[in-house]
This record gives C-alpha cells, structure tokens and sequence, in this order.
C-alpha cells in the first residue's frame, strides 16, 4: 500500500508511473474493441485532414494560376467531402469516446464504492470523509478526462505532428529545416515559462479549495456563527483567502497572456523565414505559390499539436496523483475479515466472555485496553462505566468485530468471534448509538433497514412498541414521510426512538447501546426509557452508561478506567466495596442534589 498523507494538502501532480499506468489500460480492456474503432477513425480524419494545405496547393498553381476551373471544381468538391467525412468522424469520435470514457468512470466509481463499504473501520479513523469523497468524485473524473481527452488527443496529435514533420521534409527538406530554427528558442521560453504556469494554477486551484472549505464550515457552523455575532471576523477571514485566489488567478491569466502571444511570434519568425526564402525561390520559378502557402499551412499546424500534447502531459501527470490516491483505496484490504474456514454463527443464547483482551488502535500506538476480562450471561444487562477515554466503547467495538482485538479472545457462547463469518455475527447483534445514524428516505425504509423482509405488521408493532407510533401518527405521511439527510426532520429523541424500532425489527440476541446524553423533554424521556426496556426484554445488553438510574438496574457493571476493569459486580456489591463505583455514585448524587437546589432557588 503506497503511504499517502491524508492529512496533507492533496498532492496536484505526481511523475509518470508506469504500474499505474497499467493499471489504468485495465480498465480499458473491456472496451477495446470501441476503442480501436474510433482511433481507426481518429487516424482517416487526421490524414484526411493532413491532405488539405496540399489541396490548396493544387488550387493556386492549377486552378488560379492557370485559370482551370477543372481543378477549381475538384478542389471544391474534394474539400467538401473531406469536411464532410471529418464531420462524421468527429462525431463518431466525440460520442464513442465519451460512451465509452463514462463507462470506465461508473466501472472505477462501482468498485470504489463496494471496496469502500468493505473496508475496516481503521481505514476510516482519521480519515476525513471529505477526501475520501472526493477520491471517488475528483479522483475518478482526473482519470475519466485522460481517457476522454487524454488519449484520444495523444493519438491524434502524435500522428498530426509526426504528419505535419514528414510532409515538409518531403515537400523542402532545407525549407523544413530552416524553419524548425526557432524550436530551441520556443522550447527554452516554454519550457521555463510553462511549470510557472501550472505552478500559477495549482495556487489557483488551491486557494479555491479554500475558498469552499471555508463556505462550507461556516454554511454547518452558522447557529455557531450567529450565536457569537462572528459575522464581521468572519467577513475579513472570508476577503483574505478571496483575494488570494484572485490574486493567484490573476496572477495565472497574466503569464499565459505573455506566453502565448510569445509563441506565435516566434512562429511567425518561422513563417517569415520561409516566405523570405521562399519568395526568392518563387521568384526563381523553383517554387510555386501554391506550395508556399501549403508550407506555410503546414508550419502554422505545426503548434497546435505541440500545444496539445503539452497539455496532455499535465494531464498525465495529474491523473498519476489521482490514481495514486484512488489505487491506495483499492489495494487497501479489509483488515477484519472472515477467517478462512470461518462457520455461520448459530442462533446464540447471548453469553459474552472477554478473556485477557489487549487491544490497540494501531500497531505504533499504545494499548488503549489491558487484560480485559470478563463474563456476561445470556440475558443479563451490563452497564460500562468510566470516565472518558477509558476504553467502554472500544470494549463494544471489539464484541462487534469492527476491530480484532490484538490479544485475548472475545466470545459468544463460547464460540471465538473471529471463527464465525462477520454477517452471522453482526445479524445477532444490535447498536443504538447516541446520535443515531437516520438515512435519506421514508420512516419505513429506516424502519426496515435491518430486515427488509418483514411484515407491515410486524413493522407496526415494532414501531408501538417503541412509542414510534405517536411520532408517525403526526407526520403528513406517516410511515411514508420522507426524511431529509440524517433524518433532520426529527427531534433528536424521535431519532432515538426510530433508531431502537429499527433495531427492535432486526431482533438481535445481543444489544449495545450508548445511552444518549442530550437532554430531552421529560414526556420524550419517559417514551424512550419505556422504548428501552422493551428492546432490552430478554436479551443480553451492553450499555455504556450515563444516567444513574439505568447503571442501578444493571445486572453487571464493569467499571473500565485506563483500558483496565477495575471492578465488577451488581450495584449493591460495589457500594459495599466503596471503591472507584461507590465514589462515583456519590459524586453523580451530589451533583443532582447541586442540580436540583439550583433549580429550586
Ligand atoms: N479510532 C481510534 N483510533 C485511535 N485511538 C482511538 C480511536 N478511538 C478511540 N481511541 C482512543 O482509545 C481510548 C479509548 O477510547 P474509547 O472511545 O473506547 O473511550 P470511552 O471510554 O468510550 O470514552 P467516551 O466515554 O468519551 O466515549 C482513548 O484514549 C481514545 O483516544
């Protein structure tokens, strides 16, 4: 796996990569048959094309000069038909190569996103889903323009300019000559000028990233925003980086004004250099008119393709720092995986055990969980406690397997987690988290995200039994009303109640929950306790724990401080001990009574 910086600027540019480049030739595989046909077309046109200065020549010096209207006729025709089949081709060209370039971006963006859904949760730590977006949005369409633009133009102006070369050599090889003197000195002036250039536009582009960063943090912060009245800091923030993509943008526009028009005037020395001696030659009826102004025809096509390919160039490069970041993804296994022989997971009653689990996040950074060990019974409901960063949710992550744990064993009635395929595992298992991830779409659609196949009953009676059916009852549509993004629609205690329907219909034996801090009316509160303890009815339940009330009832607490338990046991067995819990509870009691006299004053 290459080591990409995610946390540094996006690299624009990369050097030419041979393995990437094969890579890339794979995905055309599928299509080269298309591909083939239209650079067969590409070529009739460009040769057909190639034909034309030569035609006029015939124009001029048998047609005009000899006042043939024979040849005037043939040349009228024939360049018609030359544009005419160029037209063909060009639209050919145009629409296969778009087809077929669309294709290969939908191929490249699918498996993205399926390798994407399959990675572990590692790859995601520390990641910002932001880059990784526009891995598959930027990053893919770098490499769909190489393959619209970029290839095709390679094949044509390759062969223009290899055409273009022949033909004045063959025409005058010393005319040729004479006018290929101007090369070094275009080749110094763009070869300095042309990395300011893109230097000119990178900058550009980047203070354009910042531009929109900045939007976007203030278009999500803006309660934040209006709420401290940052407008006016904000304002002078917001005209920094402003000015310093125009001056960057200015800056790029005024450099590619010096240099194109230094460009053609250093073709124009070429061409004057051939009407020089050629009109000498002319004059010495060694050469025609016609073929003079067929050179210089010639000469002047001769920067378009040089122009191209440069351009081409860039946008090799580019697409080498695309495929990079978008190869990165791809040749990033999962880590967490079905071992070899991994079995289905049976229908478990619900016993947990840790046996002497390590863990750490990654292999260059400390343990974050210690000999953990520990035994639930089926049924039984544990709450976890401790101060933050302790390690209550990596515990769960690790039951979950959306990380291995680095030493130790975690079991389900006594089967190890790693030997049981991760869907069979999963699919016993449920995870209410504080903020509950709600998806765009209708309240039956969220509903029955863990189990499509269930009835509009069962669907029904879930919802009731999560007091879901109030909240269903007083919207426009009921169970068909559309949510927004993330279910902005709702309250943040509605979400917790479509969160535990929809993990109530997808009937895990075992179910981790987060109890959510954030405070809700007391009516809703009450909905949700009741919500809970119909989800929780039978089945073995890990609640990383906030309020007092849900810890007293546990069966289990495990108290984690520092990645370690440091006691176990039921409420009453750890007030008795008057240890790190009994301390705790004292303090959460004294705080309510601060809260309540507060309140009461
Ligand atoms: N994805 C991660 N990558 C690296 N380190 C992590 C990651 N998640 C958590 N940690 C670290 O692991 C330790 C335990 O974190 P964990 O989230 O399990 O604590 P917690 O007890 O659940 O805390 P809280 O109550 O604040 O949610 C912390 O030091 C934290 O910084």
């Amino acid at each position: 796996m290459s080591q990409v910086e995610w946390d540094e600027e996006e690299i624009e540019e990369k050097p030419f990569n041979m393995g990437y480049m094969r890579k890339l030739f794979g995905y055309l595989t599928p299509y080269r048959k298309i591909l083939s046909f239209v650079v067969v077309v590409v070529l009739i046109n460009m040769l057909l094309s190639l034909a034309e200065p030569l035609l006029l020549a015939y124009l001029i010096d048998n047609g005009i000069k000899n006042g043939d209207f024979k040849a005037i006729h043939i040349f009228g025709i024939t360049l018609l038909a030359i544009k005419l089949i160029g037209w063909g081709c060009d639209w050919i060209r145009t629409k296969y190569i778009n087809f077929t370039g669309q294709r290969i971006l939908f191929d490249l963006r699918q498996q993205l996103f399926d390798h994407l859904q399959k990675l572990s949760f590692r790859f995601f730590d520390g990641r910002p889903a932001g880059k990784i977006m526009s891995r598959i949005t930027n990053d893919t369409n770098a490499i769909g323009e190489l393959i619209n633009g970029g290839l095709i133009t390679t094949v044509m102006e390759v062969t223009h300019l290899v055409g273009i070369i022949a033909i004045l050599l063959w025409m005058d090889w010393q005319l040729a000559l004479l006018s290929f003197v101007t090369m070094p000195l275009l080749y110094f002036v763009v070869g300095r000028m042309r990395p300011r250039i893109e230097g000119a536009w990178t900058r550009s582009r980047q203070t354009m990233s910042a531009i929109n960063g900045n939007l976007n943090e203030t278009i999500q912060g803006i309660r934040v925003i209006q709420a401290f009245s940052r407008q006016q800091q904000n304002n002078e923030k917001f005209d920094v980086i402003n000015t310093r993509n125009k001056k960057a943008f200015m800056r790029a526009v005024t450099l590619e004004s010096m240099v194109y028009p230094f460009v053609e005037m250093i073709g124009m020395i070429g061409t004057c250099v051939v009407i020089w001696f050629g009109a000498t030659r002319v004059m010495d009826d060694v050469l025609t008119v016609g073929f003079i102004m067929a050179f210089i025809n010639y000469l002047w096509r001769f920067w378009g393709p040089l122009s191209a390919l440069s351009k081409v160039y860039s946008q090799v490069l580019s697409a080498m720092a695309s495929a990079e970041r978008i190869f990165e993804i791809l040749d990033t296994d999962p880590e967490v995986t079905n071992a070899e022989n991994a079995k289905r997971l049976p229908a478990v009653r619900g016993d947990v055990s840790f046996e002497n689990v390590s863990f750490r996040y990654a292999p260059d950074k400390p343990d974050v969980l210690h000999d953990v060990s520990f035994n639930v019974r089926a049924g039984q409901r544990v709450a976890l406690v401790g101060p933050t960063g302790a390690g209550k949710s990596t515990i769960v992550n690790l039951l979950m397997r959306f990380y291995d744990s680095t030493d130790g064993k975690v079991k389900i009635d006594d089967i190890d987690v790693k030997d049981v395929t991760l869907e069979s595992l999963r699919q016993q298992m449920g995870i209410v988290l504080q903020d509950s991830f709600i998806f765009s779409g209708t309240i039956e659609q969220n509903l029955r995200y863990g189990n499509d196949h269930c009835t509009e009953e069962q669907m029904i009676q879930a919802a009731e039994s999560v007091r879901l059916d109030r909240v269903v009852a007083g919207l426009p549509n009921g169970y068909d009303t559309e949510l927004e993004e993330r279910g902005s629609k709702l309250s943040v205690g509605q979400r917790q109640l479509l969160a535990f329907g929809r993990v109530l219909l997808s009937d895990p034996r075992i179910l981790i929950l987060d109890e959510a801090t954030s405070s809700v009316d007391t009516e809703t509160e009450q909905h949700i306790q009741e919500a809970l303890e119909t989800l929780l009815g039978g089945r073995t339940a890990f609640i990383i724990a906030h309020r007092l009330s849900t810890i007293r009832e546990a069966d289990v607490i495990l108290v984690v401080q520092d990645g370690r338990i440091s006691e176990q046991g039921s409420h009453d067995e750890l007030m008795q001990r008057g240890g790190t819990y009994a301390n705790l509870v004292q303090t959460q009691q004294q705080m309510q009574e601060a809260v309540m006299s507060q309140a009461l004053l």
